[in-house]
């Protein structure tokens, strides 16, 4: 179980799970800035899935990060569930992270040394909260790995490890849940099975997922998707295809090739 479930029909999205305004992340000083966020404003309602795409460097991870509180935004206000994440100092960002956020990393993140479900334990020991054995196991049961408590990571496949990363994130029954690119390192069944997870996240037990990925498939599974390009939001699109997004996609890095072709012009470089 990913938690408690949501009402019957799926989750109701009454609430706003996560809110940015005009958030700005520059990296580096003078001659090396890069500006990565150029003001970006959005509100996700609880209960969605959201994915994100866009060109390399137009800002993915850089968005995700700053919206988990992983990274500080050089401007403007991140707030999740309600409440913002701020400058109360680095431990009260991790007690708020640790009690409201899930994170999935593409490189799945595991601890080698620990069991499957020591991994799966883990955040709600350092969430210094009680350590229960059984709902840890009945998730890990949920993602089809009952039998594979006490395995080390090592000893599982990708796709495997990446459902044991999932359930160690909603352990904590996390109000949000970001993915980058969850899918990335694995192969098309694999992914299908871990996109369909998430879907079962959001839409059974009422998380919401922000993801960020390069696949159209994967995008797919999402109820919207969100189009960065240098470090901005050029576009939204709702309940999307595969064929449509690879096609706004292809539209997309066309565009953003013309205006650097046309700029590098300008610079007569
Ligand atoms: N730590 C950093 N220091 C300096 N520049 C950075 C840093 N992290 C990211 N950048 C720059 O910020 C911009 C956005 O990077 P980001 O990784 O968010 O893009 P992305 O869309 O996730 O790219 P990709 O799809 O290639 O992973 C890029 O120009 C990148 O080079």
């Amino acid at each position: 179980m990913f938690g408690h479930k949501a009402r019957p029909g799926g989750a109701a999205p009454s609430s706003e799970a996560l809110r940015l305004e005009d958030v700005r992340k520059v990296y580096g000083a003078e001659d090396n800035r890069v500006v990565a966020l150029d003001g970006v404003s959005l509100s996700l309602p609880a209960g969605s899935f959201t994915a994100v795409m866009g060109p390399s460097g137009s800002g993915k991870s850089t968005l995700l990060q700053c919206a988990a509180g992983l990274d500080k935004p050089t401007g403007g206000r991140v707030l999740v569930d309600g409440a913002e994440l701020s400058g109360d100092g680095e431990a009260a960002l991790t007690k708020f992270r640790r009690e409201r956020i899930g994170f999935v990393f593409q490189q799945f993140n595991l601890l080698p040394t620990l069991t499957v479900l020591q991994n799966v334990t883990l955040p709600l020991k350092l969430a210094g909260r009680r350590v229960d054995k059984d709902r840890a196991r009945e998730i890990l049961g949920r993602v089809g790995l009952g039998d594979r408590l006490g395995h080390l990571p090592a000893e599982l496949s990708g796709g495997q490890q990446q459902r044991v990363a999932i359930a160690r994130a909603l352990v904590t029954e996390p109000r949000i849940l970001f993915g980058d690119e969850p899918t990335g390192a694995l192969d098309s069944r694999s992914a299908r099975d871990v996109l369909g997870l998430l879907q079962e996240a959001v839409r059974v037990y009422g998380r919401t997922m922000v993801m960020v990925t390069h696949d159209p498939v994967a995008a797919a599974h999402a109820d919207a998707v969100l189009y960065l390009a240098d470090g901005r939001i050029v576009g939204h699109q709702s309940a999307p295809t595969a064929e449509a997004v690879a096609e706004r996609m292809t539209r997309l890095a066309d565009e953003v090739e013309r205006q650097r072709t046309s700029g590098r012009a300008q610079a007569g470089v």
